[in-house]
């Protein structure tokens, strides 16, 4: 609750500060404003639920491979130290929501049931399993990303397989998501697969992504999807991604 609190203050603080930037107030009346918006805020419907929920923590569908999978990555992230320093950690864990919270909002151009509406492709089965189940942990360097990825019923493909539509769309969001935390905002310009050996539905897959470069704007990836103990390749792919500005999305 405290963090959450934490969480919407912080936005709060951003909202609040505009005016303060703008015109030379009397410190008290500063601190009146302050505490006027916020508790506005906090009173108003909010964009998004403050209890919006973590799609990358276990779940009761997940199955022994995944979660053992989490445990190890999980085991080498950064723990958090009340009072005390961080310690050292390899990997840190990308919490995964159904909406972009920042931008929950939408463009300008949106209806407001679209915006009301709209959810992240990955993250819109209710059903846990069902589909996408993924969790992504990124490298201290931030020079590679794995995600650990367990195909529901739902993607089906050829018969008891993935589809492929499916595969590039995990690959595309984990590359996607690699190439965000490196740069800035970013959209796919250019995505090549090699599909090299089916993906038995049900089963979990390491996807793997790393930085090859980045000139300007652009960032380029590779990415790997391998069997969990990385003895099978199923699919190769690159990814290019260009950095852009928000306002590139409010055009339509
Ligand atoms: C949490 C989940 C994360 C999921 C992440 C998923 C991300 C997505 O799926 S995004 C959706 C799919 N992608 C799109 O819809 C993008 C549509 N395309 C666009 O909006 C634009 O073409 C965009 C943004 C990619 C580039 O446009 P713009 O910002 O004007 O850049 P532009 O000046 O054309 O190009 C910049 C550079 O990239 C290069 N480039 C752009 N497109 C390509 C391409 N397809 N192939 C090769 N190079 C390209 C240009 O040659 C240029 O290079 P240089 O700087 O060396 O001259």
């Amino acid at each position: 609750m405290a963090r959450t609190l934490c969480r919407i203050f912080k936005g709060c603080q951003s909202i609040c500060s505009l005016p303060l930037m703008k015109t030379r107030l009397h410190p008290s009346a500063s601190v009146l404003l302050r505490t006027v918006c916020v508790r506005r805020m906090l009173t108003l419907p909010l964009p998004f639920s403050p209890k919006a929920r973590d799609f990358s923590l276990p779940n009761s569908s997940w199955g022994a491979e995944m979660r053992q999978l989490y445990e190890h990555y999980n085991s080498q992230c950064e723990e958090e130290m009340k009072g005390e320093e961080k310690q050292d950690w390899a990997w840190k864990r990308l919490p995964s929501y159904n909406r972009s919270l920042k931008y929950a909002t939408g463009g300008v151009y949106l209806s407001k049931i679209i915006q009301s509406k709209a959810r992240l492709f990955t993250r819109n089965i209710k059903e846990p399993g069902a589909a996408f189940e993924y969790v992504l942990f990124v490298s201290k360097d931030e020079q590679k990303c794995v995600c650990i990825f367990q195909a529901g019923h739902l993607l089906e493909g050829p018969p008891g397989h993935v589809h492929g539509g499916a595969i590039a769309t995990m690959i595309d969001t984990v590359t996607g998501t690699h190439a965000s935390v490196l740069s800035a905002p970013v959209m796919t310009a250019n995505l090549n697969i090699n599909y090299r050996r089916p993906i038995p539905l049900g089963s979990t897959v390491l996807i793997e992504s790393s930085l090859n470069k980045t000139e300007g704007r652009k960032v380029l990836i590779s990415c790997k999807v391998t069997s969990t103990d990385g003895s099978k390749l199923h699919t190769e792919a690159t990814a290019l991604f260009v950095a852009i500005n928000v306002s590139h999305l409010l055009g339509g």
